[in-house]
């Protein structure tokens, strides 16, 4: 387990992996200090902001000379859990469960791929990732056998409550959603839903306030 730290508000979470993104490039371009406010500029959020959300986790910088990237940086990642791995498994692999599994960058961040899970009989035997797809008839079994950190739901809405009840009853300790659909679990399991259809209808909605587009 990572250090625990007190009651941290989600915005301040959800701000995290932003930070991390901007200290990895500042890294990348050799650069070794940066101020709150320089860090304002990039991020978008108030150096005040940023000096909160930072205290939350403890004393980093220094007044006068700012944040060290890579101390800071290699703190990040402690913080958000970066510098672990976890057993990651795929329910549903259609078009979203392929373009998760192939997209590497997870890999390297500590995600790794142990398990596919499909009921399309086409699929199942059939080797993805260097992973052999198994008949999601299959999961309790795997989650009686093995550790499960974080599982990804991308079946179709209407089978996710039931993957994640089993998901749940399996001991799994997060699900990433992709099914348009808010999931009953038990309290102790973290889930995190990327309904993309919300940002883009926030998007839509944005751009219906500055002109008219077509009426339907
Ligand atoms: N593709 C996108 O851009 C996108 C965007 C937002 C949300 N989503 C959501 O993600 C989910 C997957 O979308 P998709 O486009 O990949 O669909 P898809 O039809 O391509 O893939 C779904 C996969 O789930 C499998 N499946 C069906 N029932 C199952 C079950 N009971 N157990 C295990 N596997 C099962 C299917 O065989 C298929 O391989 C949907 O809920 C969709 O609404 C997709």
């Amino acid at each position: 387990m990572g250090k625990q730290y007190g009651k941290i508000s989600m915005a301040v979470i959800r701000r995290l992996p932003k930070y991390h993104r901007y200290l990895r490039d500042l890294l990348d371009k050799d650069v070794n200090r940066i101020s709150s406010k320089e860090l304002s500029i990039l991020t978008g959020f108030t150096a005040s902001q940023i000096r909160q959300d930072l205290n939350c986790f403890g004393e980093f910088g220094q007044q006068g000379y700012g944040y060290n990237v890579e101390e800071l940086f290699h703190e990040i990642r402690k913080i958000i859990g970066l510098t672990k791995t976890y057993n990651t498994i795929i329910v549903g692999y259609g078009n979203m469960g392929r373009a998760i599994s192939k997209y590497t960058n997870f890999t390297k961040s500590g995600f790794t791929l142990r398990g596919i899970f499909d009921n399309d009989p086409a699929m199942i035997g059939k080797e993805a990732e260097n992973i052999t797809i198994q008949s999601v008839d299959e999961l309790e079994a795997y989650l009686k056998n093995n550790k499960v950190d974080i599982a990804i739901i991308s079946t179709p809405r209407d089978y996710a409550q039931e993957i994640a009840t089993k998901l749940s009853n399996g001991g799994v300790s997060g699900i990433w959603n992709f099914a348009p659909v808010d999931l009953k679990v038990s309290s102790d399991i973290s889930v995190e839903n990327v309904h993309l259809s919300d940002s883009l209808y926030t998007l839509s909605y944005l751009l219906s306030q500055k002109d008219d587009k077509t009426e339907k």
